[in-house]
């Protein structure tokens, strides 16, 4: 039986995206999609947003419609709204996939709170290569000690909003775990004037914002004589798009539960 997906934020660059492969994935399908009221995309057809011509499905601003109708939404919007949609999957008990980025621990543990009635899948990257450089990450840290040096670097295209990426976090609580260390405790994100040494023992991070670059991550592990650089660059936003589809197909009879791209791509 085909999956039947809703997309919230659905006239944004992923949302025209996850249209896109949605519509060229057998077994599921683009059941609806919303936008914030008042939205001027409102009653475009998706498939007209996305490039790939009408597919008879319009861009409404009514998401617990959206829910009730849906076995599945995926999310990629802001954290408020996430927060909103989740209450939503709660209610209704549709399935939700979430790769929104910016959202602090407390914004995180409420969307983890609605998986009592459903199943979510959370990403700050949906893509195969980024999940794997997670496990690598966390490999090569708890090889090496202190006196490797660990920073993160990425650069996004002019629009992002957050900072840094939710994938750069990501890898630094990857690093972090490998070492056995609470990212909070070692993160430093700010650096401006005369701030003196670096600080044995801290995860470093440093935001790059320009064009249309869809998203590179690098972590560096600096020491005395040598640099190890482990990284990632995304091309195009379909690699991200075709992890959310896999994530909503997975889902489909899955206990209620609060997932990740690594349960889903078999890495755990
Ligand atoms: N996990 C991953 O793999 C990836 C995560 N992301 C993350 O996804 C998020 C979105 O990125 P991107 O698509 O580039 O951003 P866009 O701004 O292009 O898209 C977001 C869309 O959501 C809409 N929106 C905002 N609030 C609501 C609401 N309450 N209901 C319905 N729609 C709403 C926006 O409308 P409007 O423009 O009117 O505000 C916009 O159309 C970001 O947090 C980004 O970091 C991005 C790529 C990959
Ligand atoms: O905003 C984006 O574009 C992206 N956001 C995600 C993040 O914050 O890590 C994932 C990807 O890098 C693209």
């Amino acid at each position: 039986m085909s999956n039947k997906i809703g997309i919230v934020g659905c006239a944004g660059r992923m949302g025209r995206m996850l249209t896109e492969v949605i519509g060229r994935t057998d077994s599921c399908e683009v059941y609806g999609g919303t936008e914030l009221p008042g939205s001027p995309n409102l009653g475009k057809d998706l498939g007209e947003l996305a490039g790939i011509g009408a597919i008879g499905v319009n861009v409404g601003d009514d998401p617990l419609a959206l829910f009730e109708a849906c076995d599945v939404v995926i999310d990629f919007s802001v954290p408020e709204a996430t927060l909103n949609h989740a209450k939503l999957a709660a209610k209704t008990g549709c399935s939700l996939v979430v790769g929104t980025t910016g959202m602090t621990h407390e914004q995180v543990a409420e969307l983890e709170a609605a998986t009592i009635t459903t199943s979510i899948v959370f990403a700050r990257n949906m893509s195969l290569g980024v999940n794997l450089l997670m496990s690598i990450v966390e490999q090569v840290a708890a090889s090496l000690n202190e006196d490797y040096d660990i920073e993160v670097v990425e650069m996004h295209h002019r629009h992002k909003v957050d900072s840094p990426s939710g994938t750069a976090l990501a890898l630094g609580e990857a690093a972090a775990s490998g070492r056995g260390v609470d990212l909070d405790k070692v993160a430093d994100k700010v650096r401006d004037g005369i701030i003196g040494a670096r600080k044995r023992g801290d995860i470093g991070f440093a935001t790059l914002r320009g064009g249309d670059v869809v998203g590179d991550h690098s972590v560096i592990f600096a020491a005395d004589g040598e640099r190890i650089e482990l990284g990632h660059r995304a091309s195009n936003r379909e690699v991200f798009a075709r992890g959310a589809v896999k994530a909503a197909n997975w889902l489909q009879g899955k206990e209620n539960g609060f997932y990740d791209m690594r349960n889903v791509l078999g890495l755990k």
